[in-house]
């Protein structure tokens, strides 16, 4: 008798194709797997469709074909072990920081003690401990965008899916931030599926990134990022690093001017 492991990938995609209603075709036949504890960043021009390849992943939006699992389960069914983070930081106005975070917990059903140690935890991971009563209004936008990822990590996700979460904050704020989402991931060891404008900052955080071709949506390139971790500010400066960014910069300009030449709008 032989004995067989078998791995069940964090996020399965097969021909997975969607149009809105009867629309064009947005996503065409994307088929990939990736592994647990994979950061992968999704890149191409405005328009390619990365932005619904994470809403088909996270469930808020129905696959026309093809399929998806999220670690073995139907999207709507993954909900519970999957956290989205926009680019807008989504805080409610009304409510303290501790009362942010804490929404999620409260609709889990967790007990109050529970909760109130949770919060402290993630408030504690993203240094935001000395804010815990302030109003969002009171923060700067890298706070904000700390508070949303300490809400989204709250729950423990095993998926974190990252909608250009950044590109509101100033350079120096972001590349702090993408210090911190390292730093929280080798701690917490989720997998991420990221959406950026930016080649510096995927090839930064990334295991993997995707090249998006548009018109319609289909991985052109899926290329690995084989940079050592601890990645940090020195990681920058490394030729590895600045050749790497040279590299993912030209890719994505091989699919940019595909989509020019086809008539499609191309990312500047
Ligand atoms: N709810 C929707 N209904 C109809 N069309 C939509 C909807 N959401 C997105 N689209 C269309 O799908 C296409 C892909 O949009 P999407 O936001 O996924 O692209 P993107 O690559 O994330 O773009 P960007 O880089 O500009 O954010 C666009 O043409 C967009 O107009």
């Amino acid at each position: 008798m032989t004995t067989e492991t078998i791995i069940v990938p964090a996020i399965s995609i097969a021909s997975a194709t969607k149009s809105y209603g009867t629309g064009t075709t947005i996503l065409k036949d994307i088929s990939l797997n990736i592994a647990k504890k994979e950061f992968v960043s999704i890149i191409g021009p405005s328009g390619c469709g990365k932005s619904t390849l994470l809403k088909l992943v996270a469930g808020l939006s129905p696959i026309t074909s093809g399929t998806i699992a999220v670690d073995g389960m139907t999207p709507a069914n993954a909900r519970e072990i999957v956290s989205f983070i926009f680019q807008d930081a989504t805080l409610l106005p009304w409510r303290t920081v501790r009362q942010n975070i804490v929404l999620g917990l409260e609709l889990e059903g967790m007990a109050r003690d529970r909760r109130t140690e949770k919060v402290n935890e993630v408030l504690h991971l993203v240094g935001l401990t000395h804010v815990a009563d302030s109003y969002p209004r009171q923060l700067s936008g890298g706070m904000k965008m700390r508070v949303s990822i300490a809400r989204a990590l709250a729950t423990r996700p095993q998926v974190l899916l990252l909608d250009e979460p950044f590109a509101a904050l100033d350079e120096m704020t972001r590349d702090r931030i993408n210090e911190d989402l390292l730093r929280l991931r080798a701690d917490q060891g989720w997998t991420s599926l990221f959406v950026t404008h930016s080649v510096a900052e995927a090839v930064f955080l990334s295991t993997r990134i995707l090249v998006l071709a548009p018109h319609p949506g289909r991985v052109a390139h899926d290329i690995a990022i084989d940079l050592p971790f601890p990645r940090n500010e020195e990681t920058r400066s490394t030729p590895a690093y600045e050749q790497t960014v040279i590299e993912i910069s030209r890719a994505l300009r091989s699919v940019s001017a595909s989509s020019v030449n086809a008539g499609g709008a191309a990312h500047p």
